[in-house]
Order: C-alpha cells, then sequence, then structure tokens
C-alpha cells in the first residue's frame, strides 16, 4: 500500500517527507513523490479536491488536525477532503509535527529535516519553473507556420488602415534618419567671436567665410595649412605611420607593396574625410561688421560669403520638422480624434447585422402594426406613390423606459432588411461648438448613401430639448442641423428616422411637426397577455422544469406594470439562481425568488408579504395597491398587492 501525506504551503507547494511509517512500522520511500506540485495557485479555501486529478493523488492523515492550529484550519478542511481521492490510500498513523505550524505562511515540513537552504530554494525554483516549462513547450508544439501565417493575415485585414499609416510613419522616420546620417559632416569647433578677433590681429587666419543669411563665420587658421601640406605630401600622422611601419616589419613579405600602398591610401582618404572645411566655427556680433571687415582688409585675409549649401538647408528643416512634430504628436491626435470624422457616430455604426425580427418583440402589438407597415414601404411591397402619398420621413417611438423601443427600432431593421445606423443622441453632444453638428451631417450623408436605410437616434431628448432654454449653444446647433437634414430628405431618398425618447413633451416643436417626426408610436406597458407573450420570447432557450406556458401564466400574474425589460430580467435572474444551486433545470421556486428580487431587491431579511405592502405603503402612500385597494388595469390582484412605479 502507498501511502504518504502532504502539506501544503500558501505557495501551492506539497511537502512530502522521504520515509512515513504508517500502519504497523513499515516503510516506504517516497522519492518520487517529492516536490508534488499543485498546478492551481489560490487553492486555500477550495482547491484540494483538485489533487483528485492528480496521478498519484494526494495523501494525508486525520490526525493532523490537532497537530496544527487555528491558522492552518483552511489546509486541514482541504485535507480532509481529499479522503475521497481516487488513487490515494488513506494513512491513520500519527505525525509529530516537526516545525511549529503557527505560521501559516511557512512550509510545514514533516520527516527528514536534513534539506539544506539553498537546496529547497532550487527545489521551488525548479518546482514553479517545470510546469510553466512545459505548458509553454507544449503550446509551442502547438504553433505551426500555417497557423502563424493565418494569425498574421487576420491581423493585417482586421488592422489595415492602422498597419499602413504605422509603417508608413516608421518608414518617412527610417528615410530621416539615413539621410541626416549620410549627410552628418565633421562640424568645425565652435569658438567665442573674441578669438576670432585674436587671431585676426596676429594674422594667423587664413580664410574666413560668412554665411548668407545666418550669423555663422567660418574660418581657418595657419595650423590647418601646415596639416593639410604634410597630408598631401604623404606624412602620415605618427600613429597611422607606427601601424604602417609594424605591418611593414610584421609582415613575412607574403603583402605585396602594391597592397601596402592601397592600404596608406585608404587611411589617407579616410583622415581626410574626417577632417572639416572649416576648422572654426563662431558667431557674428551685431552691429560690429564694419570692425571686421575692415580688420580683414588691413591684415591681407581672404574672406567671402556664401549662402548654405541645399544639403544642409535640408538637413537643418528635416531637423526642425523633427523637433518639433515629435512632442506636439500626442496633441494632434487628440485634434484629430475629436475633429475627424473618422470619430463620428456615422463611421462608427455600420449596418446592424445582428437581425432582430418583430417575432421577438412582443406585447405592443399596435406599434408592431405601425413600424410593419413602414417596413413594408421600404421594400417597395406597398406603393404609396401611386396614390400621391409620401413615406413619413421620421417615426418618434414614445413610452417608458424598458418596453422595447430601441428593440422595435431593431427589428425595423431587421425586416426591412436594409442598413440600420444606430445612434444615442448623447453622441451629438460635443465639447467643441460646431461639431454636433458636424456630426448630424456626417450621419445623414452616411445613411444617405446606403438609401434605403433607416436612422435610429435613441434617447432623442438629449439634443432635441426646446431651443432658447439654455446658454448652450452648441446643443441649439446640433438640433438645428437635424431639423434642416430632416427637411433636406427628398420624397425617394428612402431614409427614415426612428427616434426614441422617454420624454416627449421636452422635445422642440419644430421636430415634432409634420414632415419631420410625423408619426409618433405609444410603446406603452405591456397587460397581461403581452407580458406572457414577452415571457415566452425569452424563455424560448432557457431549459424549464415545467411546461412553459405554465411559468408564463404564473410570471404574467405576478408582474402587473412591469415592461419586457423587467421580465427579461426576470428570466435571466431565475436562470441564474437555477445555476447557483447546480440545477440542470429552471424550477418554480428560482422563478418565484427572481420575482421577489425584481420587486423587492435582494435582502437577507424574510419578510412577509403583509410586512412588505404596510413598508411600501407607508412609503407611497397615493398608491391604492399597496393599501390593500387594488385597482390595476388587467383587473388581477397581484400576489402582494404591489405595482411597479415605472
Ligand atoms: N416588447 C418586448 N418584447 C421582448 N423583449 C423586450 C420587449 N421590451 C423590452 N424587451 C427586453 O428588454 C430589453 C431592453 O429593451 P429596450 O432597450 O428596447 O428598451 P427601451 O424602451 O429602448 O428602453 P430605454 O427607453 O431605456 O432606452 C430588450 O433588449 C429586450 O430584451
Amino acid at each position: 500500500m502507498a501511502c504518504c501525506f502532504s502539506v501544503v504551503s500558501n505557495t501551492g507547494f506539497l511537502s512530502v517527507p522521504n520515509k512515513l511509517e504508517f500502519n504497523g512500522g513499515k516503510s516506504k520511500s517516497l522519492g518520487r513523490y517529492r516536490g508534488f506540485y499543485c498546478s492551481s495557485f489560490g487553492f486555500r479555501s477550495a482547491g484540494f479536491h483538485k489533487f483528485r486529478n492528480f496521478q498519484h493523488g494526494l495523501f494525508w492523515n486525520n490526525e493532523l488536525r490537532p497537530l496544527m492550529n487555528g491558522n492552518n484550519g483552511v489546509w486541514l478542511k482541504g485535507l480532509n477532503n481529499c479522503c475521497d481521492s481516487r488513487h490515494g490510500l488513506c494513512c491513520y498513523n500519527k505525525i509529530e509535527p516537526l516545525t511549529n505550524a503557527n505560521s501559516a505562511n511557512k512550509q510545514i515540513q514533516f520527516g527528514k529535516k536534513g534539506d539544506t537552504k539553498l537546496r529547497s530554494l532550487r527545489r521551488r525554483f525548479s518546482l514553479r519553473l517545470r510546469p510553466r516549462l512545459r505548458w509553454l513547450a507544449m503550446r509551442v508544439k502547438r504553433v505551426t507556420i500555417q497557423s502563424v501565417l493565418n494569425g498574421v493575415r487576420t491581423f493585417l485585414r482586421k488592422n489595415i488602415r492602422r498597419v499602413t499609416v504605422v509603417s508608413l510613419v516608421s518608414v518617412i522616420l527610417g528615410l530621416s534618419y539615413l539621410f541626416l546620417k549620410l549627410t552628418a559632416l565633421p562640424s568645425p569647433k565652435m569658438v567665442p567671436y573674441s578669438e576670432l578677433v585674436t587671431s585676426l590681429r596676429n594674422e594667423s587666419v587664413t580664410k574666413v567665410l560668412l554665411e548668407e543669411g545666418s550669423r555663422r563665420i567660418y574660418y581657418n587658421t595657419n595650423s590647418r595649412i601646415d596639416r593639410d601640406t604634410q597630408l598631401s605630401e604623404g606624412e602620415l600622422p605618427s600613429v597611422q605611420s607606427e601601424n604602417v611601419a609594424d605591418k611593414v616589419t610584421s609582415d613575412d613579405g607574403s603583402q605585396s607593396s602594391q597592397a601596402l600602398n592601397t592600404n596608406v591610401l585608404r587611411n589617407l582618404s579616410a583622415t581626410r574625410a574626417s577632417t572639416p572645411d572649416w576648422q572654426y566655427l563662431t558667431r557674428k556680433v551685431d552691429h560690429d561688421e564694419k570692425f571686421l571687415l575692415s580688420l580683414m582688409r588691413e591684415k591681407g585675409i581672404t574672406y567671402s560669403s556664401a549662402p548654405q549649401s541645399v544639403l544642409m538647408s535640408m538637413r537643418t528643416t528635416l531637423i526642425t520638422i523633427i523637433s518639433l512634430w515629435i512632442p506636439l504628436m500626442p496633441l494632434m491626435w487628440l485634434l484629430y480624434r475629436q475633429l475627424s470624422a473618422a470619430n463620428s457616430p456615422a463611421r462608427k455604426q455600420r449596418p446592424d447585422k445582428q437581425l432582430v425580427g418583430f417575432e421577438d418583440v412582443e406585447g405592443v402589438d399596435a406599434a408592431k402594426l405601425e413600424l410593419m407597415e413602414i417596413v413594408l414601404c421600404l421594400q417597395g411591397a406597398i406603393n404609396y406613390n401611386k396614390l400621391g402619398a409620401k413615406l413619413p420621413r421620421g417615426v418618434l417611438l414614445v413610452g417608458p423606459p424598458g418596453t422595447g423601443k430601441t428593440l422595435l427600432a431593431r427589428a425595423v431593421a431587421g425586416e426591412a432588411g436594409v442598413p440600420f445606423f444606430s445612434v444615442s443622441a448623447s453622441e451629438f453632444v460635443e465639447m467643441f461648438v460646431g461639431r454636433g453638428a458636424a456630426r448630424i451631417r456626417d450621419l445623414f450623408n452616411m445613411a444617405r448613401k446606403h438609401s434605403p436605410s433607416i436612422i435610429f437616434i435613441d434617447e432623442l431628448d438629449a439634443v432635441g430639448t426646446k431651443r432658447g432654454r439654455s446658454f448652450n449653444d452648441e446643443r441649439d446647433q446640433t438640433l438645428n442641423q437635424l431639423l434642416t437634414e430632416m427637411d433636406g430628405f427628398e420624397s425617394d431618398s428612402k431614409v427614415i428616422v426612428v427616434a426614441a425618447t422617454n420624454r416627449p413633451e421636452v422635445l422642440d416643436s419644430a421636430l415634432c411637426r409634420p414632415g419631420r417626426f410625423s408619426r409618433k408610436i405609444v410603446v406603452g406597458e405591456p397587460d397581461e397577455e403581452g407580458r406572457r407573450k414577452i415571457l415566452a420570447v425569452h424563455l424560448r432557450g432557457v431549459p424549464l422544469e415545467e411546461d412553459t406556458n405554465l411559468i408564463c401564466d404564473l410570471i404574467a400574474s405576478l408582474t402587473p406594470g412591469f415592461v419586457g425589460a423587467d421580465l427579461a430580467n426576470i428570466i435571466n435572474e431565475a436562470a441564474l439562481l437555477a445555476a447557483r444551486r447546480g440545477g440542470e433545470t429552471v424550477a418554480r421556486e428560482d422563478v418565484m425568488e427572481a420575482i421577489e428580487r425584481a420587486k423587492f431587491g435582494i435582502n437577507d431579511k424574510q419578510l412577509r408579504p403583509s410586512t412588505i405592502s404596510k413598508e411600501l405603503g407607508k412609503m407611497f402612500p397615493w398608491m391604492p395597491s399597496l393599501m390593500g385597494k387594488n385597482t390595476r388595469q388587467d383587473g388581477v390582484q397581484g400576489p402582494l398587492g404591489y405595482q411597479t412605479l415605472s
């Protein structure tokens, strides 16, 4: 029987003793179990059962419990869990602690104590590293050239614009660097102006150049002539001469004299190339030109003036551009993001691919009918032109939050099979004056380009409130632009603007006049039948313990005043509760609890319905249903006599 025990430190290591005494005093070497590693990190509270999956299992001793104090209680709990380890076997021998178990952060060791610090460190390191390396090797093995190429191709396809811009910038920077490197010349020594004057007085200056358009003065002195003469006569600088001499002496005659000459010439030209044309550079002092010129004339020094060479002026320009633009780049990028059309909602919202149909929207039949007609007009199924009618330009969906206005608009797009540009009106509210209007323009231009199409503006009240009420000129400008764009539709452009709002009363009257949002559709709270239908939509993919219709009826009867979003939330909550208790299907209890949560929030206290009614009645005395006088529209008494406030 193989048997050992293990203790886990908070680092996730197992410390396994070399030898153990168990069941009647037999011992067994456990060397091969040593350094057993738990792959999961942070398994303090719940992880020990993971050991069951390890080939060699876990070995423990219930007697460990009294050996450790409270700090290690968590581990002991875990250890006990290992009792049903698949491969592990129990050992009931008493184990003496070898180290103080007080410290939870310390690895507790049993068995041999002779391990040196270094060895244990090395073991720790290798144990940590080994699984990672194995994992890395596995991943590397899975990587093929084909998969890498596919990855690169997909990345390029997705980020073609960014890749182009980045490569272009890199190429430009690279070329600039190359240009600067190639045109770099050895620069003359910078000296003060007084030194030039002194040299002129000493008559040591041989040649002066005054650069046109700048204050630079270049000049050479006698020392330069001496050096040039030396070089032209073949006299090498001392170091080079020594090198050549060495070469000649060390050479065993295999190197020909011709090769030697070539080498010498190359050295010579290199020396010349690294010598600047001008030895010294200084800056002119203002209003001192007359004195300088007279001094040079007096001393008979050759002087001239010349413009900066093209190459040098190019260099200067490039350096200026780079040194100016690189710090300004982040600012420019921010401005570009703010001002460019690239950030406009029209660009962001591509034609929606997510298909929602009218069968996904229930409980708002009247609104659905109205919108269906528009879809038929867009598809050309209804010939409205024949009777001289015009397609409505705007449809305004009005209703409380969560009743399905956005969903309806998406269903219109899905059914009509046309591009759908969805924006939230708050996206038009901009920091810069005129940007909101520009965005509206972009959006409508885009929609016209993809005609027939639908523009959906959610929360229209964010830009559509009455003008002149505030000093926010930007908002008024945006609204004006929206009004203009909606006027500017040609009758055959087939662009329909659907907008939604919860506050129709605050909208500017110009927006709601016929010819703009001429059709107003109220999307109200669903009645019981509507709720049942909505629930059926949301229960489509949910496995239920009972019949779907039964659950739909139950929820619908318990949720008067609930809107589509509330009902969708109840179904989701019920599914989450079922998952939490580990169930395979959603049971009635889950649904009931979800309803309770939706109505009263999450509370630990178990409140009786009567208490809840009383408490709510105190808070909202104007609601008769809370006081036990239910006057619900659909005539069904709620179980708790409760109505939502929505
Ligand atoms: N009539 C409905 N039928 C089916 N599901 C609905 C219905 N109404 C709402 N829902 C659900 O509620 C979610 C939210 O609805 P939606 O965003 O359309 O509400 P809204 O009226 O636009 O709200 P708001 O005015 O706050 O923007 C939907 O994604 C959907 O899951």
